[in-house]
């Protein structure tokens, strides 16, 4: 199944940031900068997701999702994949436990908004996305208290580490997870579609 994967040697620090990116937009590059910077990371892989499992309404057709995710975020350190669909993967659990299989020794870390970090307790599996590998949050306006009282942050109280000890986060076990405090980005997907300056020929149902 190697075929068009990216190449990770072992001991790399790689983030995963998971998306319907639907579409990619300035806040996500600006989390994927942030990231790296401050989890000392080697590169991020976007995972341009076939279809979040908890939307009912599909996303726009993958590989436009991917080209305009390319022009968003042209930095070599970031990479687009289209990595679900290889791996014929839907849910992040499943996901991230075939990527650690094909990828043995790479230090991953998954990344998400403050936003998920709230309803993350609402994905199949949850508990074992802590339990695989350490997890970095990027705050997101207007959600610091609702995600700091979050059932995860709450069962996984005793995992986390602390911001200013934030470039240990990928070398470490899990469960450990951090939370980043920063300049925010207000841009969202849904703004860009209700505004409609994104414009898709095929839109799954
Ligand atoms: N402005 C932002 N600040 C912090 N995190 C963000 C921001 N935009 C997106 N993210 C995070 O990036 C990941 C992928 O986001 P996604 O593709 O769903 O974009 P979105 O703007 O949240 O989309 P939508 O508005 O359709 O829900 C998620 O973990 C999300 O929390
Ligand atoms: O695994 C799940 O149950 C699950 C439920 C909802 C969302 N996710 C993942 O969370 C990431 C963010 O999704 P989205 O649609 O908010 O961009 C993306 O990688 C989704 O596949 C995963």
């Amino acid at each position: 199944m190697s075929q068009n994967f990216p190449i990770a040697r072992p001991g790399m620090r790689i983030g995963l940031l998971g998306g319907s990116f639907d579409p990619a937009h300035a806040g996500h590059a600006h989390i994927s900068r942030i990231a790296l910077r401050r989890f000392a990371l080697d590169e991020v892989w976007w995972l341009v997701s076939p279809g979040n499992p908890l939307k009912p309404q599909g996303p726009a057709a993958l590989a436009d999702r991917m080209a305009r995710a390319r022009e968003v975020m042209p930095d070599p350190r970031v990479k687009i994949t289209d990595l679900e669909q290889r791996l014929g993967t839907h849910f992040t659990a499943d996901t991230l436990n075939a990527l650690q299989s094909h990828y043995r020794g790479v230090n991953f870390v998954w990344l998400m908004g403050a936003d998920n970090l709230i309803q993350i307790d609402r994905w199949d599996h949850w508990r074992d996305i802590f339990q695989r590998m350490p997890v970095g949050v990027l705050a997101r306006p207007g959600l610091l208290m609702r995600a700091r009282y979050s059932k995860a942050a709450r069962v996984f109280a005793n995992a986390k580490l602390p911001g200013w000890r934030s470039r240990e986060l990928a070398g470490s076990g899990a469960p450990q997870w951090c939370f980043i405090n920063m300049p925010m980005s207000a841009e969202s997907s849904t703004r860009i579609r209700a505004a409609g300056e994104w414009k898709s020929p095929a839109r799954g149902a």
